[in-house]
């Protein structure tokens, strides 16, 4: 049978007490954790994978009434970025979510609006541990009513930690299968100090040897199980570390997981300015352009979209002959570029196209629609009456998550005034796809 690691360095340390389960041979990759690839046909075991997703806090710290794994970021809870995030990891079979009895309500809305799947709530406790508690109970056989089937392994996420890749989930789960317990850690930013009664210096840690624990954290399902059902009402009402419950309790060392920082957990309000930024930033980072002219080297349309090109070299500018597949890729920013006409036809049906996609319901896309300023065609009057009604398609279609503005391209015929008007274009196309603002939409912006 194949090991793993490949080449590994022989067996594992002494196993967890309760582990009886299968050894060093473990489920250590995506594909095999899916039940495909070659792992698969060498007959290792892909371990039964569930989560829990503590969300029954209050967010004292964050200073505002909702709780903040409900405050809304680009308009969406951030509890469903997580959700996402754990969601569309295919060996993650079951995902429970502890919520007050308050939220449950609310918590229902998310998943419906959001359209999660494979979602189970639980009634969160006063405490975070207590939460994580109930998640657990929901995913054991011993419990009454019982209807999720038992996980070999279990990974504890905290609702607040939207940025969770698949490699450190994966990471977490395959040690956990060797170790009992394993968590993600980070370098500590500042150093830890012990003050005294007085409000003195005690001591401090030397802070190049210890480490921040960040979630995710994976245990096997037995071991973590059997350490909250023994552990004491003190550590439940203020523990704050589950790997420490597993080494408490069953005697498991977890293993500790370099990740990413992205991993922090949103507990100040400037922290949700943070994932803002991050989440605009991931989301701009494809544009694709649409043209109602064909395909021509010289015509100015080309010229805006190779400009774009120059001008946001970290953005990939792709062109939208295949608008479906585009769209299918996740692509959220779209230019459509109207060198013939005057009017929205051709917006208008990359409009219909998005909405019939439903590609706005997780993140706001933007449509730019682009008209050149040739006086020398249409009366400028005649052709401005036309691009007002930009404010209704707008407001329209906001309704569906569609950030709809009109950009109005200066075209004269000296080619250096062209040429900065077709740079202008580019910067504010840019600004509009990074900042997303939904004041301005429906606005007419000159370049
Ligand atoms: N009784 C509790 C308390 C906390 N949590 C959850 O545990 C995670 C991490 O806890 P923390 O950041 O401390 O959240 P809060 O308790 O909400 O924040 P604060 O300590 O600032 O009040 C969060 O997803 C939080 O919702 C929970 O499920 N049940
Ligand atoms: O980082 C963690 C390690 O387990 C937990 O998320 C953290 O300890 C939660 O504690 P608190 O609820 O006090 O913020």
């Amino acid at each position: 049978m194949e090991s793993w690691p490949p080449g590994g360095s022989g067996p594992a340390e002494a196993g967890p007490r309760l582990r009886g389960l299968r050894g060093a041979d473990l489920a250590a990759s995506a594909s095999l954790l899916s039940g495909a690839g070659a792992g698969a046909e060498a007959g290792c075991s892909a371990p039964a994978v569930a989560a829990v997703l503590p969300a029954g806090g209050s967010g004292e710290r964050m200073g505002v009434p909702t709780p903040k794994q409900f405050c809304p970021i680009l308009e969406r809870p951030l509890i469903s970025y997580t959700l996402q995030a754990l969601e569309r990891v295919s060996w993650i079979k079951d995902i429970v979510v502890a919520v007050t009895g308050e939220n449950m309500e609310a918590m229902k809305c998310i998943i419906q609006r959001y359209q999660h799947k494979g979602i189970s709530l639980v009634e969160s406790g006063v405490t975070r541990h207590r939460s994580i508690f109930n998640g657990l109970k929901a995913l054991a056989e011993d419990q009454p009513n019982c209807r999720l089937s038992k996980p070999e392994v279990v990974i504890i996420h905290d609702a607040v930690r939207p940025f969770v890749e698949e490699d450190v989930l994966l990471k977490v789960v395959t040690a956990a299968k060797e170790h009992g317990a394993a968590g993600a850690i980070r370098p500590l930013v500042s150093t830890v100090i012990s003050p005294s009664v007085d409000g003195c210096l005690d001591h401090s840690l030397e802070r190049a040897r210890h480490r921040a624990s960040e979630m995710p954290q994976a245990f096997l399902f037995d071991v973590i199980y059997e350490a909250y059902q023994q552990c004491s009402d003190y550590d439940l009402e203020f523990g704050t570390e589950c790997l420490h419950l597993a080494l408490k309790y069953c005697h498991i060392k977890a293993k500790l997981i370099e990740g990413s920082p992205d991993l922090w957990k949103v507990t100040y309000k400037r922290d949700l300015y943070a994932a803002e930024s991050i989440i605009k930033e991931r989301i701009s980072q494809q544009i694709c352009v649409v043209m109602d002219a064909k395909e021509d080297e010289e015509h100015v349309g080309h010229r805006l979209e190779e400009m774009l090109k120059n001008e946001l070299n970290h953005v990939k500018v792709t062109s939208g002959r295949d608008l479906q597949q585009i769209i299918l890729e996740q692509c959220y920013n779209f230019v459509c570029v109207n060198v013939m006409t005057s009017d929205f036809e051709e917006t208008q049906k990359l409009l219909n196209m998005l909405e019939e996609s439903n590609l706005s319901i997780l993140y706001p896309v933007v449509v730019i629609s682009v008209q050149f300023l040739d006086y020398e065609s249409v009366p400028f009057g005649q052709k401005m009456e036309n691009l007002m009604q930009i404010r209704e398609f707008a407001k329209e279609v906001k309704k569906t998550n569609i950030l709809l503005y009109g950009l109005l391209v200066y075209y004269p015929q000296d080619e250096q005034k062209l040429q900065e008007s077709l740079r202008q274009g580019a910067t504010i196309i840019a600004a509009l796809i990074k900042e997303r603002n939904s004041g301005l939409i429906g606005q007419l912006l000159v370049a």
